[in-house]
């Protein structure tokens, strides 16, 4: 169980969590007008191994790289959009529409991604019937209705933790599959449902232990 957890449609989360990194420095590397890049230079930029770097565009592309010239990176871009579902705008709703729904419901980003968060729930009535960046605010009470109505299948949760997993129970109940959740509590879900986990406490640890540990050193 613990190791589907780590797999995604047969795919490993560390894989698919590479991808769109590749993505974001293969437009990087677009912007800055190259045409083509090599699993090496990419490895290195990235501060990736080099063979699993090669791993990863082999499940992805079906050019496969050049001698010497290495990938077309227009191409590239192209095959990991098309293997991540970029191209397909998936609907989602967001679920508490606070500081960080705010900052969610008002970026503009996501629909490069293929999610489009068409609507927001929240259970404080003075926020309900407002909009945020042109997204309605709904009550929290018709969530299972609406969504089950429009067959959404993404869920965001930006409610306090100790809101999230009843916030979950109705996004299930409703027929969504995947969860993005920003609570810093461990969902319980069926099998079939996907969680996508945003620690932000986690990264935040992994700087203040690297900050330590290079005082100690004098770094
Ligand atoms: N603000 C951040 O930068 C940040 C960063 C990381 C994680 N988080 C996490 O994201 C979550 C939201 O944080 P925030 O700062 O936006 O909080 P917030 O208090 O500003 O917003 C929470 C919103 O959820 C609504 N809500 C509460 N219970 C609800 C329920 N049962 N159903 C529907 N709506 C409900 C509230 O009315 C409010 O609008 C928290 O779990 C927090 O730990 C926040």
């Amino acid at each position: 169980m613990e190791e589907k957890r780590h797999m995604v449609g047969g795919i490993s989360r560390k894989t698919l969590e590479r991808l769109p990194v590749y993505h974001h420095y293969l437009e990087q590397k677009e912007k800055e007008k190259s045409e083509t890049i090599s699993a090496p230079l990419m490895a290195a930029d990235l501060k990736l191994n080099e063979v699993q770097v090669r791993k990863d565009l082999a499940m992805v592309t079906k050019t496969g790289g050049k001698p010497k010239m290495g990938y077309q990176i227009r191409e590239l871009i192209r095959d990991i959009e098309e293997f991540l579902g970029y191209h397909n705008t998936n609907q989602a709703v967001l679920v508490g529409a606070g500081s960080l729904g705010k900052a969610l419901l008002t970026y503009r980003g996501f629909e490069q991604y293929g999610v489009e968060i068409v609507m927001a729930f929240d259970s404080d009535g003075r926020k309900v019937n407002t909009k945020i960046g042109g997204k309605l605010i709904l009550p929290f009470v018709k969530l299972e209705n609406l969504c089950q109505r429009m067959n959404i299948h993404i869920g965001i949760i930006t409610v306090p933790a100790h809101s999230a997993q009843e916030a979950c129970d109705h996004l299930v109940a409703a027929g969504v599959k995947a969860i993005w959740n920003f609570a810093p509590i461990h969902l319980k879900v069926p099998g079939h449902v996907l969680v996508q986990n945003e620690n932000m406490a986690v990264s935040l640890a992994a700087l203040s232990k690297y900050l330590y540990e290079a005082e100690k050193e004098g770094r």
